[in-house]
Formats: C-alpha cells, sequence, structure tokens
C-alpha cells in the first residue's frame, strides 16, 4: 500500500490517507467559472466530503469540439477555485486516460482506503448512460449529484436514475454518500447557480 502512495506522491497527485472522503468533480472546465465553485462548496458540505479533487479533463470524449489548451484551462481553473480543502488536478492527463471509468478504476488502484465519491451537475446525469461502461461507474464509486438551472427534471427521468432508482439515498441522508457501499447516488437541490461555460465562450468570457 505505501509503494503506490509513495508512486502517486511522486508524481504530483494530491494526498489522500486512508479513510479520507474525497470527491471528484470531473470537467472540460473550459472556462472554469463560479458555477463550478459553488457546486464545490455545497458538494462538501451535502456529501460530508473531507475534500474535493478537480479532474481538469484532456478532453470530454463526446465533445466534438476539443477545448482549450490543457495547461490555459488548469491555469484558469487553479485561479477560480481557491479553496484549502479543494485540490485542482490534471491526473487524467498524467494516466493517460479521458473515459471516466478508466480514471475511478485508476485512482482507486493508486488510493487504497480513500473513498471516493463522483460529483457531476444534473446536465451529465441526463447524459450518464451515454459514458463508456457508465454502470460500473455506478457501480464502483457513490455519485452525488447537484441541481442545475433546467436540467432537475431531465436528471430525474434519465435512465441511469431509472436503472439504479433503487439505490437512490434520500437528499437527509446524502452527507453519509461517501461511507456507503455502491450502487448508491443522491440528487440534491441545492441553490441553483446559471453559470455555464457555454455562456462564457460565446461572451468572449476566456479572453
Ligand atoms: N452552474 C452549474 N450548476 C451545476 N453544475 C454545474 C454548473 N456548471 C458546471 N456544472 C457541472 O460541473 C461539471 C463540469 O462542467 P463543465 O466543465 O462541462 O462546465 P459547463 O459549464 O457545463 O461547460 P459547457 O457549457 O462547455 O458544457 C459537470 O458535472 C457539470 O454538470
Ligand atoms: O467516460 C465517458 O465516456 C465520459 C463521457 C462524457 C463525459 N465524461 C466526463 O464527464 C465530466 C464532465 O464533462 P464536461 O465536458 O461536461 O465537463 C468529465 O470528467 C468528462 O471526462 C466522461
Amino acid at each position: 500500500m505505501l509503494g503506490r502512495w509513495l508512486h502517486a506522491m511522486r508524481q504530483g497527485f494530491p494526498l489522500a490517507v486512508p479513510g479520507q472522503v474525497v470527491g471528484l468533480l470531473g470537467g472540460s472546465f473550459d472556462p472554469a467559472h463560479a458555477g463550478h465553485v459553488h457546486i464545490t462548496r455545497e458538494a462538501l458540505r451535502r456529501f460530508g466530503l473531507d475534500r474535493v479533487w478537480w479532474l481538469v479533463s484532456p478532453g470530454n470524449p463526446l465533445k466534438a469540439r476539443g477545448p482549450a489548451p490543457l495547461d490555459r484551462r488548469l491555469e484558469r481553473a487553479r485561479e477560480t477555485m481557491r479553496h484549502p480543502r479543494v485540490a485542482v488536478t490534471d491526473i487524467e492527463a498524467q494516466l493517460g486516460l479521458r473515459y471516466t471509468a478508466q480514471t475511478i478504476r485508476a485512482l482507486r488502484r493508486h488510493y487504497p482506503g480513500v473513498h471516493f465519491v463522483w460529483l457531476m451537475g444534473a446536465d451529465n446525469l441526463a447524459q450518464l448512460h451515454r459514458w463508456e461502461d457508465w454502470r460500473s461507474i455506478m457501480e464502483a464509486v457513490p455519485v452525488g449529484v447537484l441541481a442545475r438551472p433546467g436540467d432537475r427534471i431531465a436528471a430525474r427521468m434519465s435512465r441511469a436514475a431509472r436503472v439504479y432508482r433503487q439505490d437512490r439515498v434520500p437528499a437527509a441522508e446524502a452527507h453519509r454518500l461517501g461511507r456507503m457501499r455502491p450502487p448508491a447516488w443522491a440528487f440534491v437541490n441545492v441553490p441553483m447557480h446559471g453559470a455555464s461555460s457555454t455562456a462564457i465562450r460565446a461572451g468572449g468570457g476566456w479572453g
């Protein structure tokens, strides 16, 4: 176990110790914005997380348009999210991975004993059934979903929500999500934030 740990630290990966609950917010962050910060703070509180790691993706496999260069997105993400319990990382690029199911498998190997929770906005739950090997994600880690304007109904009616309806955790129990045995997922109706990277790009806000 120590060997794998040292390996993760040598690669500059964030530190986590066995027993900690770490939320993973994967995203294009093209660019990062106040909505990401908002859901991260809500997730820390609502899902009882010790840490959140932002996984700035090399590129969403379902998005045809390539994002801005990774270094630029990382830099903006680090300027945007400043919190002692949040780390902004490019772990996926370092591991040469872009499919979430593979990333989760790799992180669980690198960090034995750490409890991971996959985080996402409601728009992503609505699409989850299109992700590579999506059921293995639900079976591997608990999933925390945060409300997003316009996407709550699509998320609730989604294929993933229907297939895993028995495994939905009531919002009042969501603070224990990280220690639950998967499949387990919770949808929390946090106050919503309207920011989106698409809107920022459309307004030339990257400049
Ligand atoms: N305002 C928001 N409210 C709730 N969840 C959000 C919000 N913005 C982003 N997210 C979630 O954060 C994660 C990363 O999002 P992403 O980097 O794709 O930002 P985005 O604003 O959705 O980008 P784009 O408009 O390019 O699709 C996703 O799970 C997404 O659902
Ligand atoms: O694994 C997949 O097939 C897959 C398909 C679409 C999106 N994802 C992941 O979902 C996260 C959110 O993506 P995005 O572009 O909406 O920010 C990010 O970590 C992506 O790598 C993953």
